[in-house]
Protein backbone atom coordinates (compact mmCIF):
# COMPACT_ATOMS: atom_id res chain seq x y z
CA UNK A 1 0.00 0.00 0.00
CA UNK A 2 1.05 2.99 -1.00
CA UNK A 3 1.48 6.55 1.68
CA UNK A 4 2.39 9.93 2.00
CA UNK A 5 3.66 11.01 5.21
CA UNK A 6 2.57 15.13 5.61
CA UNK A 7 1.77 17.62 8.22
CA UNK A 8 0.40 20.74 9.31
CA UNK A 9 2.28 22.40 12.13
CA UNK A 10 3.74 18.70 13.17
CA UNK A 11 0.28 17.70 13.74
CA UNK A 12 1.04 14.57 11.06
CA UNK A 13 -0.72 12.03 8.98
CA UNK A 14 -0.31 8.80 6.82
CA UNK A 15 -2.39 9.70 3.91
CA UNK A 16 -3.46 6.71 1.49
CA UNK A 17 -5.44 7.50 -2.10
CA UNK A 18 -8.48 5.70 -2.33
CA UNK A 19 -9.64 7.25 -5.12
CA UNK A 20 -8.45 4.93 -7.50
CA UNK A 21 -8.19 2.01 -5.74
CA UNK A 22 -10.38 -0.02 -2.62
CA UNK A 23 -10.05 1.98 0.83
CA UNK A 24 -7.84 -0.62 3.06
CA UNK A 25 -10.30 -3.46 4.81
CA UNK A 26 -10.23 -2.40 8.43
CA UNK A 27 -8.84 1.17 8.80
CA UNK A 28 -9.19 1.20 12.31
CA UNK A 29 -6.27 -1.29 12.65
CA UNK A 30 -4.45 -0.04 10.04
CA UNK A 31 -4.55 3.14 11.77
CA UNK A 32 -3.48 1.97 15.27
CA UNK A 33 -0.55 -0.14 13.49
CA UNK A 34 0.89 2.84 10.95
CA UNK A 35 0.29 5.60 13.73
CA UNK A 36 3.01 3.50 16.28
CA UNK A 37 5.70 5.53 16.61
CA UNK A 38 8.27 2.27 17.52
CA UNK A 39 6.51 -0.40 15.55
CA UNK A 40 4.85 1.67 12.71
CA UNK A 41 5.61 4.75 10.70
CA UNK A 42 4.72 7.18 13.28
CA UNK A 43 1.69 9.58 13.30
CA UNK A 44 -1.32 11.05 14.65
CA UNK A 45 -3.36 8.81 12.64
CA UNK A 46 -4.71 7.94 9.10
CA UNK A 47 -6.42 9.48 6.79
CA UNK A 48 -7.85 8.11 3.52
CA UNK A 49 -8.68 10.19 0.27
CA UNK A 50 -11.62 8.77 -1.24
CA UNK A 51 -13.71 9.51 -4.01
CA UNK A 52 -17.04 11.77 -3.12
CA UNK A 53 -20.18 12.55 -5.00
CA UNK A 54 -20.79 15.60 -3.33
CA UNK A 55 -17.68 17.34 -3.66
CA UNK A 56 -14.42 16.86 -5.49
CA UNK A 57 -12.99 14.02 -2.90
CA UNK A 58 -13.75 12.85 0.81
CA UNK A 59 -11.95 12.99 3.39
CA UNK A 60 -12.19 9.96 6.56
CA UNK A 61 -9.78 10.79 9.27
CA UNK A 62 -9.04 7.88 12.23
CA UNK A 63 -6.79 8.83 15.21
CA UNK A 64 -3.88 7.08 16.15
CA UNK A 65 -6.03 4.81 18.39
CA UNK A 66 -8.55 3.93 15.72
CA UNK A 67 -11.55 5.72 16.43
CA UNK A 68 -12.69 7.35 13.94
CA UNK A 69 -13.00 11.29 13.41
CA UNK A 70 -15.65 13.65 12.44
CA UNK A 71 -13.10 16.26 10.98
CA UNK A 72 -9.45 17.44 11.44
CA UNK A 73 -8.55 21.18 10.45
CA UNK A 74 -4.55 20.68 9.96
CA UNK A 75 -5.50 17.24 8.06
CA UNK A 76 -7.78 18.72 5.65
CA UNK A 77 -4.88 21.88 4.61
CA UNK A 78 -2.95 18.76 3.64
CA UNK A 79 -5.15 16.72 1.98
CA UNK A 80 -6.54 19.87 -0.39
CA UNK A 81 -2.48 20.16 -1.27
CA UNK A 82 -2.15 16.35 -1.66
CA UNK A 83 -4.68 16.35 -4.57
CA UNK A 84 -3.58 19.58 -6.09
CA UNK A 85 0.34 18.63 -5.94
CA UNK A 86 -0.56 14.80 -6.84
CA UNK A 87 -2.54 15.89 -9.67
CA UNK A 88 -5.91 14.53 -8.45
CA UNK A 89 -7.82 17.93 -8.21
CA UNK A 90 -6.13 20.84 -10.01
CA UNK A 91 -8.36 23.70 -9.09
CA UNK A 92 -6.76 26.25 -6.06
CA UNK A 93 -10.54 26.35 -4.81
CA UNK A 94 -12.01 23.23 -3.78
CA UNK A 95 -15.14 21.32 -2.14
CA UNK A 96 -14.00 18.24 0.43
CA UNK A 97 -16.46 16.54 1.88
CA UNK A 98 -16.52 15.56 5.77
CA UNK A 99 -17.74 14.09 8.10
CA UNK A 100 -19.43 17.24 9.43
CA UNK A 101 -20.36 17.84 5.87
CA UNK A 102 -18.64 19.75 2.51
CA UNK A 103 -16.37 22.42 3.73
CA UNK A 104 -14.20 25.44 0.87
CA UNK A 105 -10.62 25.12 0.87
CA UNK A 106 -8.49 27.96 -1.34
CA UNK A 107 -5.25 26.94 -1.79
CA UNK A 108 -2.43 30.39 -2.13
CA UNK A 109 -0.16 29.04 -5.48
CA UNK A 110 3.72 30.48 -4.88
CA UNK A 111 5.25 31.88 -8.16
CA UNK A 112 7.11 28.40 -8.47
CA UNK A 113 3.55 26.26 -8.35
CA UNK A 114 4.12 25.53 -4.87
CA UNK A 115 1.07 25.65 -2.46
CA UNK A 116 2.53 27.86 0.30
CA UNK A 117 -0.95 28.30 2.58
CA UNK A 118 -4.22 26.77 2.57
CA UNK A 119 -7.04 28.83 3.85
CA UNK A 120 -10.75 26.24 4.67
CA UNK A 121 -14.01 27.57 5.80
CA UNK A 122 -14.80 25.58 8.62
CA UNK A 123 -18.89 26.13 8.85
CA UNK A 124 -20.33 27.98 11.45
CA UNK A 125 -19.43 26.80 14.71
CA UNK A 126 -22.18 24.18 16.97
CA UNK A 127 -23.02 25.52 19.98
CA UNK A 128 -25.85 23.73 21.20
CA UNK A 129 -25.09 21.43 24.59
CA UNK A 130 -26.82 18.09 23.21
CA UNK A 131 -25.11 18.95 19.99
CA UNK A 132 -21.80 19.23 21.33
CA UNK A 133 -22.62 16.76 22.75
CA UNK A 134 -22.00 17.27 26.40
CA UNK A 135 -23.73 17.00 29.55
CA UNK A 136 -22.53 20.64 30.69
CA UNK A 137 -25.56 23.09 30.35
CA UNK A 138 -24.94 26.47 28.41
CA UNK A 139 -25.02 27.83 24.59
CA UNK A 140 -22.18 27.39 24.96
CA UNK A 141 -21.51 25.86 28.20
CA UNK A 142 -19.18 28.44 29.16
CA UNK A 143 -16.73 28.14 31.85
CA UNK A 144 -18.57 25.77 33.41
CA UNK A 145 -16.97 23.94 36.15
CA UNK A 146 -15.93 19.89 35.72
CA UNK A 147 -13.60 17.97 38.31
CA UNK A 148 -11.59 15.00 37.44
CA UNK A 149 -9.46 13.53 40.08
CA UNK A 150 -9.54 16.00 42.43
CA UNK A 151 -9.32 19.35 40.34
CA UNK A 152 -12.12 21.53 38.71
CA UNK A 153 -11.23 23.27 35.28
CA UNK A 154 -13.51 26.34 33.90
CA UNK A 155 -14.67 24.60 30.55
CA UNK A 156 -15.99 26.52 27.40
CA UNK A 157 -17.07 23.51 25.08
CA UNK A 158 -17.86 24.02 21.43
CA UNK A 159 -17.88 21.57 18.12
CA UNK A 160 -16.43 22.15 14.79
CA UNK A 161 -17.69 18.88 14.31
CA UNK A 162 -15.52 17.31 16.50
CA UNK A 163 -15.98 18.02 20.09
CA UNK A 164 -13.68 20.39 22.36
CA UNK A 165 -12.75 21.37 25.70
CA UNK A 166 -11.10 25.08 25.74
CA UNK A 167 -9.56 25.93 29.31
CA UNK A 168 -7.78 28.82 30.20
CA UNK A 169 -4.34 28.25 32.47
CA UNK A 170 -1.59 30.30 33.56
CA UNK A 171 1.65 30.09 31.67
CA UNK A 172 3.27 28.14 34.29
CA UNK A 173 0.79 24.90 33.29
CA UNK A 174 1.74 24.98 29.21
CA UNK A 175 5.21 24.30 30.26
CA UNK A 176 6.21 20.91 28.67
CA UNK A 177 9.95 21.40 30.65
CA UNK A 178 8.60 20.14 33.90
CA UNK A 179 8.20 16.57 35.22
CA UNK A 180 4.57 15.37 35.05
CA UNK A 181 3.48 17.12 32.11
CA UNK A 182 0.06 19.12 33.45
CA UNK A 183 -1.20 18.81 29.69
CA UNK A 184 -0.56 15.48 29.45
CA UNK A 185 -1.58 14.71 33.05
CA UNK A 186 -4.76 16.21 33.32
CA UNK A 187 -6.20 16.12 29.16
CA UNK A 188 -6.00 12.78 29.60
CA UNK A 189 -8.58 13.00 32.55
CA UNK A 190 -10.47 15.71 30.69
CA UNK A 191 -10.78 13.62 27.75
CA UNK A 192 -12.79 10.98 29.31
CA UNK A 193 -14.63 13.25 31.63
CA UNK A 194 -18.30 11.96 31.82
CA UNK A 195 -19.65 15.26 31.17
CA UNK A 196 -18.75 14.65 27.30
CA UNK A 197 -20.15 11.06 26.35
CA UNK A 198 -18.28 11.15 23.34
CA UNK A 199 -14.94 12.33 24.50
CA UNK A 200 -13.21 15.14 23.80
CA UNK A 201 -10.30 17.35 22.55
CA UNK A 202 -8.88 19.17 25.36
CA UNK A 203 -7.42 22.85 24.69
CA UNK A 204 -5.56 24.47 27.68
CA UNK A 205 -4.80 28.68 26.38
CA UNK A 206 -3.47 31.37 27.87
CA UNK A 207 -4.28 34.58 26.38
CA UNK A 208 -1.47 37.28 25.53
CA UNK A 209 -3.96 40.12 23.85
CA UNK A 210 -7.25 40.08 22.23
CA UNK A 211 -5.57 38.73 19.86
CA UNK A 212 -3.27 36.25 20.38
CA UNK A 213 -2.99 33.57 22.35
CA UNK A 214 -0.78 30.29 22.96
CA UNK A 215 -2.29 26.99 23.20
CA UNK A 216 -1.51 23.18 23.53
CA UNK A 217 -3.82 20.46 23.04
CA UNK A 218 -4.47 17.04 24.39
CA UNK A 219 -6.11 15.18 21.57
CA UNK A 220 -9.24 12.73 21.59
CA UNK A 221 -7.45 9.47 20.33
CA UNK A 222 -4.10 10.74 19.70
CA UNK A 223 -3.27 12.03 22.84
CA UNK A 224 -0.46 15.24 22.70
CA UNK A 225 -0.52 16.82 19.69
CA UNK A 226 1.45 19.78 18.00
CA UNK A 227 -0.99 21.63 16.69
CA UNK A 228 -4.90 20.54 16.42
CA UNK A 229 -6.86 22.82 13.66
CA UNK A 230 -10.23 22.35 14.58
CA UNK A 231 -9.30 22.63 18.22
CA UNK A 232 -7.70 26.39 17.41
CA UNK A 233 -10.95 27.53 16.15
CA UNK A 234 -12.51 26.12 18.95
CA UNK A 235 -10.23 28.34 20.86
CA UNK A 236 -11.36 31.55 18.75
CA UNK A 237 -14.99 30.59 18.94
CA UNK A 238 -14.23 30.24 23.06
CA UNK A 239 -12.14 33.68 23.12
CA UNK A 240 -15.11 35.76 21.84
CA UNK A 241 -17.96 34.10 23.56
CA UNK A 242 -16.49 34.27 27.19
CA UNK A 243 -15.08 37.81 26.24
CA UNK A 244 -11.85 37.32 26.09
CA UNK A 245 -10.39 37.49 22.65
CA UNK A 246 -11.69 39.26 19.65
CA UNK A 247 -13.33 37.38 16.31
CA UNK A 248 -9.62 37.32 14.54
CA UNK A 249 -6.83 35.53 16.42
CA UNK A 250 -3.38 34.41 16.13
CA UNK A 251 -2.92 31.12 17.62
CA UNK A 252 0.79 29.61 18.92
CA UNK A 253 0.61 26.08 18.75
CA UNK A 254 3.77 23.86 19.91
CA UNK A 255 3.96 22.90 15.70
CA UNK A 256 3.56 26.66 14.93
CA UNK A 257 1.27 29.61 14.22
CA UNK A 258 -2.89 29.29 12.64
CA UNK A 259 -4.71 32.39 11.75
CA UNK A 260 -8.14 31.90 12.45
CA UNK A 261 -11.58 34.13 11.91
CA UNK A 262 -15.28 33.62 13.24
CA UNK A 263 -16.46 35.87 10.78
CA UNK A 264 -19.83 37.96 11.88
CA UNK A 265 -21.05 38.07 8.14
CA UNK A 266 -21.35 34.20 8.12
CA UNK A 267 -20.85 32.65 11.28
CA UNK A 268 -18.33 30.70 9.96
CA UNK A 269 -15.06 30.09 11.26
CA UNK A 270 -11.95 30.51 8.63
CA UNK A 271 -8.31 29.15 9.46
CA UNK A 272 -5.44 29.39 7.67
CA UNK A 273 -2.03 27.71 7.69
CA UNK A 274 0.43 25.63 6.48
CA UNK A 275 0.37 21.91 4.96
CA UNK A 276 4.05 20.08 4.09
CA UNK A 277 4.52 16.82 2.58
CA UNK A 278 7.03 14.76 4.48
CA UNK A 279 7.83 11.59 2.11
CA UNK A 280 6.16 8.46 0.48
CA UNK A 281 6.76 5.20 1.38
CA UNK A 282 5.07 1.60 1.24
CA UNK A 283 2.74 -0.19 3.93
CA UNK A 284 3.50 -4.03 3.91
CA UNK A 285 -0.45 -4.86 3.37
N1 LIG B 1 -5.75 17.09 14.69
C1 LIG B 1 -7.03 17.40 14.24
C2 LIG B 1 -8.21 16.77 14.90
C3 LIG B 1 -8.21 15.24 14.72
C4 LIG B 1 -9.43 14.56 15.30
C5 LIG B 1 -9.54 14.68 16.80
N2 LIG B 1 -8.50 14.00 17.50
C6 LIG B 1 -10.90 14.13 17.25
O1 LIG B 1 -11.00 12.96 17.64
O2 LIG B 1 -11.88 14.88 17.18
C7 LIG B 1 -7.21 18.82 13.78
O3 LIG B 1 -6.22 19.40 13.30
O4 LIG B 1 -8.33 19.33 13.80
Amino acid sequence: MRFVKMHGLGNDYIYVDCTHSPPPSKPEELSRRISDRHFGVGSDGLILICPSERADVRMRIFNADGSEAEMCGNGIRCLAKYVYDHGLVRKRSLRVETGRGVLEVELEVGAEGRVERVTVNMGPPILRAEEIPTTLAGEPPREAPVTVAGRTFAVTAVSMGNPHAVIYVEPEFLKSDSPGDAVAEWGSRLEVAPEFPRRVNVHFVQVQSPHEVTMRTWERGSGLTLACGTGACAVCVAGVVTGRTQRRLRAHLPGGDLDLHWSEADNCVYMTGPAVEVFEGVWPD
